[in-house]
C-alpha cells in the first residue's frame, strides 16, 4: 500500500535536492551575476537555475499541473540578458541536466508562469531569501503542493543548514507531507538514510522563549517585534536569518516563534514564501496564523490576499502572543 503523495513526495525532493545543489555549486563559485527586476529585488542564475530544473522535472511527471512560480523568462529573452542566459545553460549542462538549451531553459522557466488558483498546483520559490544568497547566509530552495486549497506536501531545501542531529553537516532537506509529519534529512546524503522526524518546542513561557525574524527591516517590523517581546518580557535576542529556514528552525525546536509583522501597508505575502514552512511547522506539532489570527488562505491566487503578516508559534504561546499584537494596535 502506498501512503498518499507518495510519488509527488520522491518527484519533488528529487529535484528540489538537485535545484539546491546547483545553487550551492553557484553560491561557492561567483555570486556577483545579478539581474535586477523591476521591483528593484535582486535575482542570479542560481534563481533561474533553480526553476528552470524544478519546473522541468515536474511537469515531465505531472504535466496537468499548473506551477505558480517566482520567477520568469521574460528579461532572459532580451538580446542584452544572452551572456547571462548562458551562464545558466552552462549551469544546467554541468547538473547534465537533459536537453539543455537557450530556448528550453526559459522554455521551462515559464512552465512555472501560473497566476491563478486551481483546484491543484504547485508553488515554488526557486530561491527564497535570495539576500540571504548573495550574503552566504541563509536560503531556501521551497516547493509546495496545494489540492483544494490546503497544502498537502511541502519541501525546503536549505543548503545552508546544518542537520539538527549532527551540526557537523551543512544542508539539510526538510519535508512535510499532510497528515503524516515532518521531517529532516542531510542534503547531501546519496544512500539512504532514515529520516529524522522534527518537533516544535513545548515551552508556554515567553520569558524562556526565542523569537526568530527577517534580517532585512524591510521585508518584517524590527521595531514593532521588539515593543511585543518587551509587553511579554521575552529576554532572548531574536534570531535573524533570511527566508522560510525561519520555519524550519521553529518547526525543529531551535526557536519557538517566527514573527513576520508587516512594514507597510498594502503589502501582501506571496504564496511561495510561505507555503512550504506552513506546512513543516504544522506537522511539527506548531501553530501559523496570520497576525490577527486568521488562518492563511492558500485559495487566492498567488498572494494571500486576505492575510496581513504571518505568525509562526509552538502552540502554546500563539494565542496570548496574537493577542498582544492586538493590544499594542500592530494588527490594525
Ligand atoms: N515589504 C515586504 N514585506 C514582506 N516581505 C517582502 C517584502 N518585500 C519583499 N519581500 C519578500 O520577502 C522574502 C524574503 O523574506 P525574508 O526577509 O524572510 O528572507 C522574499 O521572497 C521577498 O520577496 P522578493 O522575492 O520579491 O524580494
Ligand atoms: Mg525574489
Ligand atoms: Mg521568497
Ligand atoms: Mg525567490
Amino acid at each position: 500500500m502506498t501512503t498518499p503523495f507518495q510519488w509527488e513526495l520522491e518527484i519533488a525532493l528529487s529535484a528540489v535536492k538537485q535545484a539546491s545543489q546547483i545553487c550551492r555549486s553557484v553560491q561557492a563559485a561567483i555570486t556577483d551575476e545579478v539581474l535586477e527586476k523591476k521591483d528593484k529585488s535582486p535575482v542570479t542564475i542560481a534563481d533561474f537555475s533553480s526553476q528552470a530544473v524544478i519546473c522541468r522535472a515536474l511537469n515531465e511527471t505531472f504535466p496537468q499541473d499548473p506551477i505558480i512560480g517566482e520567477e520568469d523568462a521574460a528579461e532572459l529573452r532580451l538580446e542584452e540578458n544572452r551572456a547571462f542566459l548562458e551562464m545558466i545553460v552552462a549551469e544546467l549542462n554541468a547538473a547534465q541536466i537533459p536537453e539543455t538549451s537557450p530556448e528550453n531553459v526559459c522554455r521551462w522557466i515559464d512552465q512555472g508562469g501560473a497566476k491563478e488558483y486551481s483546484s491543484r498546483f504547485w508553488t515554488l520559490d526557486p530561491i527564497d531569501g535570495t539576500k540571504g544568497f548573495l550574503r552566504k547566509e541563509q536560503y531556501a530552495v521551497s516547493l509546495a503542493l496545494i489540492v483544494d486549497g490546503k497544502i498537502v506536501l511541502g519541501i525546503l531545501g536549505c543548503p545552508n543548514m546544518p542537520f539538527p542531529i549532527d551540526e557537523t553537516v551543512t544542508g539539510t532537506l526538510y519535508y512535510a507531507v499532510a497528515g503524516q509529519g515532518a521531517f529532516a534529512i542531510p542534503l547531501n546524503q546519496d544512500q539512504e538514510q532514515a529520516a529524522f522526524p522534527i518537533r516544535v518546542t513545548t515551552t508556554d513561557d515567553f520569558s524562556q522563549s526565542r523569537f526568530c525574524e527577517s534580517v532585512e527591516s524591510g521585508h518584517s517590523s524590527h521595531g514593532h517585534s521588539q515593543q511585543v517581546a518587551e509587553k511579554l518580557d521575552i529576554e532572548k535576542e531574536p534570531r535573524r536569518l533570511d527566508s522560510q529556514a525561519k520555519y524550519a528552525v521553529v518547526a525543529q525546536g531551535n526557536a519557538d516563534i517566527y514573527m513576520r509583522l508587516p512594514t507597510r501597508v498594502g503589502y501582501r505575502e506571496k504564496i511561495w514564501d510561505h507555503a512550504a514552512g506552513v506546512l513543516l511547522v504544522q506537522e511539527a506539532g506548531g501553530t501559523v496564523t496570520d497576525i490577527t489570527g486568521k488562518p492563511l488562505e492558500f485559495d487566492q491566487g498567488y498572494e494571500l490576499k486576505n492575510n496581513q503578516g504571518v505568525i509562526v508559534t509552538n502552540g502554546p504561546l500563539h494565542q496570548e502572543l496574537i493577542q498582544t499584537l492586538g493590544e499594542l494596535a500592530i494588527n490594525e
